[in-house]
């Protein structure tokens, strides 16, 4: 091969990391992953190695799958990444031009007008909020000895109720389980399109339930504004929540955010702020059932640290071993298991690859956190990985929350709830797994979740 040749657009397959042959545009490969994205991931890692090219029709497309090379991508490369814009798109149609959706110059805006309103001592304020909704949700549950709960449903409507809460000053009415199912339509609509090169307009006939789901999510989220707005014509009080912060938000030219940027920020908090917690507590809770030792350690820690009463914010770095349960079911179960893909916006040398410009690029935390390398014996419930005496994990292998600039943003808020949530929960019960049922296979709608609404048999404590 001369230098020559290797300057040409289309690269010679010898300069190109390994990875399955190229054939008919990657048409098989694409009909793999659409079923089973993760598994098809996993074993072209297994096959190829740390960094695997496929030709994905127009697209030159690499997933990278060693820490170091993360961490140069999402961090030291950032500026030079944008988010797949097909992907995107499919997202757009619930999220609008959210911080969640901008890229460039908007975005950075978004993100430095947005990030006080979530940093610690921002989300401690809300602790008392997070644990209200816990404790009438709980007490609202089935008072028997014993009961076995639609788990998943009852942690996505606690969620719901915290994040209405704190933004909207509000709670979980008859409007949550629309919105619950309304959301699950919608990513399993968006997971699906994004493997089409294009969607059909919303009015096309068969786009009937993704336009109903998304006018009860609009429905929902404006009429919260609408009556803020309301209530605040009517010369109301300050309100202590997150739309608050919002309105009153502006930028360094002074300006506050437009009616649509409120509206798309509001959605984006209201669904990443309470699904994949959502998920998160379903996925902890099926843990704690299945490893009862692990369960009674951190229930003795709580018990030792609360005696009873309920649990504030100060009290969460008092509880170590419960955060570590936490730590190691977002591992086995981060709920974004594939971060967003990424496009490079210019050519850019990673792990000694040249990648053009018009890239696209994978990092797949769910299998970064299944690597024995990393994590040994990497399938096994091991909450002590994240304590004080456990090696050090390299930096860019734990990734629930992403890295980088586009870290999430609500990762302070997530852990606050989450540690919260579960404290009362091992206060009151024992979680065990419903006999006779079938063990919850994590399947991929954008989020991670059971492949069929998981319950729980819950063991009231004495
Ligand atoms: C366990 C719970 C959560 C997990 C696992 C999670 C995970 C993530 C991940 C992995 C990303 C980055 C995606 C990427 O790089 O492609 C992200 C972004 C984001 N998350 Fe979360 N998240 C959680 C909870 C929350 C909460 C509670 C909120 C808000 C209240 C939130 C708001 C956001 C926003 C706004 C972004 C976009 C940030 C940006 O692009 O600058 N998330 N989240």
């Amino acid at each position: 091969m001369n230098s020559l040749s290797k300057t040409k657009t289309q690269p010679a397959r010898q300069d190109l990391p390994p990875g399955p042959p190229c054939r008919f545009f990657g048409l098989p490969e694409l009909r793999a992953m659409g079923p089973d994205y993760l598994g098809f991931l996993q074993a072209q890692q297994r096959q190829h190695g740390d960094v695997v090219y496929m030709r994905l029709a127009q697209y030159r497309d690499y997933s990278f799958f060693h820490p170091e090379q993360v961490r140069e991508l999402l961090v030291a490369a950032h500026e030079g990444l944008i988010r797949w814009e097909r992907g995107i798109e499919c997202m757009a149609s619930a999220h609008g031009h959210s911080v969640l959706i901008a890229e460039g110059e908007a975005w950075a805006r978004k993100r430095r007008m947005l990030q006080p309103g979530f940093a610690p001592k921002r989300v401690a304020a809300f602790a008392t909020l997070m644990v209200q909704a816990g404790e009438e949700a709980l007490a609202a549950w089935p008072q028997q000895a014993q009961a076995d709960m639609p788990f998943e449903h009852a942690m996505t409507q606690l969620t719901m109720d915290v994040i209405l809460r704190t933004l909207f000053s509000s709670h979980a009415g008859p409007q949550a389980r629309a919105a619950e199912q309304a959301l699950r339509t919608l990513s399993v609509i968006a997971y699906r399109e994004m493997f089409w090169p294009a969607s059909a307009p919303l009015w096309a006939p068969w786009k009937a339930p993704k336009r109903r789901a998304l006018k009860v999510l609009n429905q929902l989220i404006e009429g919260q504004i609408a009556a803020r707005r309301a209530h605040i014509a009517a010369g109301g009080a300050d309100k202590p929540d997150l739309l608050d912060m919002l309105l009153k938000l502006q930028d360094e030219n002074g300006q506050p955010l437009s009616d649509s940027e409120l509206r798309d920020e509001c959605m984006t908090t209201f669904l990443a702020g309470h699904e994949t917690s959502a998920g998160a507590l379903t996925w902890w809770g099926w843990c704690m059932a299945t490893h009862p030792e692990a369960a009674a350690q951190a229930a003795a820690e709580v018990d030792a640290q609360l005696g009873g009463r309920k649990p504030g914010v100060e009290d969460i770095a008092q509880l170590p071993f419960l955060g570590q349960t936490i730590k190691e079911a977002l591992r086995l179960y981060p709920p974004a298991p594939a971060l967003l893909t990424r496009k490079s916006t210019k050519a850019m040398d990673i792990a000694g690859w040249h990648l053009p410009a018009g890239s696209m690029l994978r990092i797949t935390p769910y299998l970064m956190h299944r690597d024995a390398r990393w994590f040994p014996a990497p399938e096994a419930f091991r909450p002590e990985r994240f304590g004080p005496a456990a090696a050090e994990i390299p930096r860019g292998a734990y990734l629930p929350f992403g890295a980088g600039p586009r870290v999430c943003l609500g990762q302070h808020f997530a852990l606050t709830e989450i540690t919260l949530i579960a404290a009362l929960l091992l206060q009151r019960y024992r979680l065990v797994p419903v006999p006779g049922s079938e063990p919850p296979r994590p399947t991929l709608n954008i989020t991670l979740r059971p492949h069929q609404p998981l319950r729980l048999r819950l063991i009231k404590r004495a």
